[in-house]
C-alpha cells in the first residue's frame, strides 16, 4: 500500500505542511478564511512510474494514474472519465475571427467534467473505508458524486439550491442518491454542507476545501498537453466559478511542461458572467466584491468562490487574464456554438465562447493566434435555460398547408416509383 509520490498537503495561505494520509481539508491554522491545501508530489517517482506513450490514445483520465493521489492498491472507482475529443472548429473560428479547437468535456459520464474529480473522490473515500459522501452542488457535481457513488455502493447525500435547473435535481436522484434542495443560494448551500460535514463526519467531495479534487480535474491539462504537443494554443478558455478547475488545468498542463513532455504552455483565461465576478475582480485587484452572485448561468452562480486564489495563481502564472462577459452574450454563445459545430453546451459550458468574442473585441486575443474552449458541460440538463436562447418551438397543424406557411409552396413535385 502506497501513497509514496505525494510528498505532503502544504498551506496555501501559510506554507504549513501536514500528512496526506490524514483526513483534512483546510489548514486548521486560519479562522474564518479557509487555508485551502495544496497537494505535492515528488515527480521522480511519478517520473519512474508513468510509462504511457504520449500519442493521443486517451481511453479515460486512469492513463495518468501516476499523477493521481491515490493510492496504488486502491481499485478506480471509474465509469471512463476522461479521454474527450479535441475537436477543430472551423465554423466557429470563422465567427469568432480566430482558431478555435473545442474540447468537449461535457461527453463525460454525467455530462460534465466534474467526473474527473469525482472519480478520484470516490476511489479515495472507498479505499478509506468510507460509507457517506455529501457536497454541496449547483447541480453539476451533485450529479457526478451521486453517479460514482452509485458505481460504488455509497450512500451519497448532496445540498443543491432550490432553484437549481429540473435536470440537475433529478439526475442525481436517479443515481439513488438523497438530494436536499437548500431553501437559499450555492454559498447557503455550501456552508449548510460545511457544518453537515463536521457535525456528522460525512466524506466532503467540495473541491472548494477537500485537497484532493482539483488533483482529478488537472487530467484535462494533461490530456490537452498531450493533444495539442504539436500545436500547443496560445490560449485555454474555462468559465470559472469557484475557480478550481482553470487552477487544475493549469497545474497539469504546467507539470507536463516542467516534465519535458511538452515545450511550452499556454496562457490560461477566465471567463465569468458580470453578475458572479468575484475571481476577475479579486484578480484585477478591484476594491469592493460583490459576494451575491446573479446569473443565468447557473453552474458558476457563485458569490464567495473558494479557489480564488489557485485560480489567479493559474492567470498570472500563465501569463493568462480574468474577463466578463454578461447573460446575454451567454446565451447567444450558446446557440453559436449549438450551430456553428454541433455542440450543446450549458451556459456555464458555453461562457468561454462569449469570453473569446470578448477578448477578440478588447485585443486581448488576436487573430493570428490560436485558442482552445473548453466546454465543461452539456445543456441537456437545463433545456429551460436554452429555450430562453431559442425562444418557443413554430406549432403547426399535421398539413402540407402549414408547412407552406413557413416556407412557401413546394417548387418541384418528387416522382415516386414503387
Ligand atoms: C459546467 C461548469 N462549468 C464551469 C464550472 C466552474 O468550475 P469551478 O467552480 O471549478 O471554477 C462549473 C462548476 O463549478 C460547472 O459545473
Ligand atoms: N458548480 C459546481 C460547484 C461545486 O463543484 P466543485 O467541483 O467545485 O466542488 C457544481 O457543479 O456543483
Amino acid at each position: 500500500m502506497s501513497l509514496d509520490h505525494v510528498e505532503t498537503l502544504e498551506c496555501t495561505l501559510c506554507g504549513a505542511t501536514y500528512d496526506p494520509d490524514q483526513i483534512m481539508y483546510t489548514c486548521p491554522e486560519h479562522d474564518g478564511v479557509a487555508g485551502i491545501l495544496e497537494v505535492v508530489y515528488d515527480y521522480d517517482i511519478i517520473n519512474e512510474r508513468f510509462d504511457a506513450p504520449l500519442d493521443g490514445t486517451i481511453q479515460t483520465q486512469w492513463k495518468y494514474r501516476a499523477f493521481l493521489p491515490v493510492d496504488t492498491e486502491a481499485t478506480p472507482i471509474t465509469l471512463d472519465e476522461g479521454g474527450t475529443d479535441l475537436l477543430d472548429a472551423p465554423q466557429l473560428s470563422t465567427e469568432l475571427g480566430v482558431d478555435v479547437r473545442v474540447k468537449n468535456d461535457g461527453l463525460n459520464p454525467t455530462g460534465c467534467f466534474k467526473d474527473r474529480a469525482t472519480s478520484v473522490a470516490v476511489t479515495k473515500a472507498r479505499h478509506a473505508g468510507r460509507n457517506i459522501v455529501t457536497c454541496a452542488s449547483t447541480g453539476n457535481a451533485a450529479a457526478s458524486l451521486a453517479g460514482y457513488a452509485a458505481r460504488a455502493d455509497l450512500d451519497c447525500r448532496i445540498f443543491v439550491p432550490e432553484s437549481a435547473p429540473e435536470g440537475k435535481l433529478v439526475q442525481p436522484r436517479v443515481y439513488g442518491a438523497d438530494v436536499l434542495a437548500v431553501a437559499g443560494s450555492y454559498d447557503e448551500a455550501y456552508d449548510l454542507s460545511m457544518e453537515v460535514t463536521e457535525s456528522y463526519g460525512w466524506d466532503n467531495r467540495n473541491a472548494a476545501i477537500n485537497p484532493f479534487q482539483i488533483e482529478g480535474k488537472r487530467t484535462v491539462g494533461h490530456e490537452l498537453a498531450e493533444q495539442t504537443q504539436d500545436s500547443i494554443p496560445d490560449w485555454v478558455v474555462f468559465s470559472m466559478g469557484d475557480g478550481c478547475t482553470i487552477g487544475g488545468c493549469w497545474k497539469g498542463f504546467r507539470e507536463f511542461a516542467e516534465l519535458d513532455y511538452v515545450d511550452d504552455t499556454p496562457k490560461m483565461l477566465g471567463v465569468q458572467p458580470e453578475g458572479a465576478s468575484a475571481i476577475h475582480d479579486a484578480f484585477h485587484g478591484h476594491d469592493e466584491i460583490d459576494e451575491v452572485a446573479d446569473t443565468l448561468a447557473d453552474s458558476v452562480a457563485v458569490g464567495r468562490p473558494r479557489n480564488t486564489l489557485k485560480a489567479c495563481r493559474a492567470l498570472e502564472e500563465s501569463g493568462g487574464t480574468a474577463l466578463t462577459v454578461t447573460d446575454d452574450d451567454i446565451l447567444d454563445a450558446e446557440t453559436v456554438l449549438g450551430r456553428t459545430e454541433g455542440i450543446y453546451a450549458e451556459p456555464a459550458g458555453a461562457a468561454p465562447i462569449a469570453g473569446i468574442r470578448r477578448a477578440r473585441e478588447q485585443g486581448i486575443i488576436s487573430s493570428d493566434e490560436s485558442v482552445v474552449a473548453v466546454v465543461t458541460g452539456i445543456g441537456l440538463k437545463d433545456t429551460a435555460g436554452a429555450k430562453r436562447a431559442v425562444g418557443d418551438v413554430t406549432r403547426i397543424e399535421p398539413t402540407l398547408g402549414d408547412v407552406a406557411d413557413q416556407y412557401g409552396a413546394a417548387e418541384t413535385e418528387m416522382e415516386y416509383s414503387s
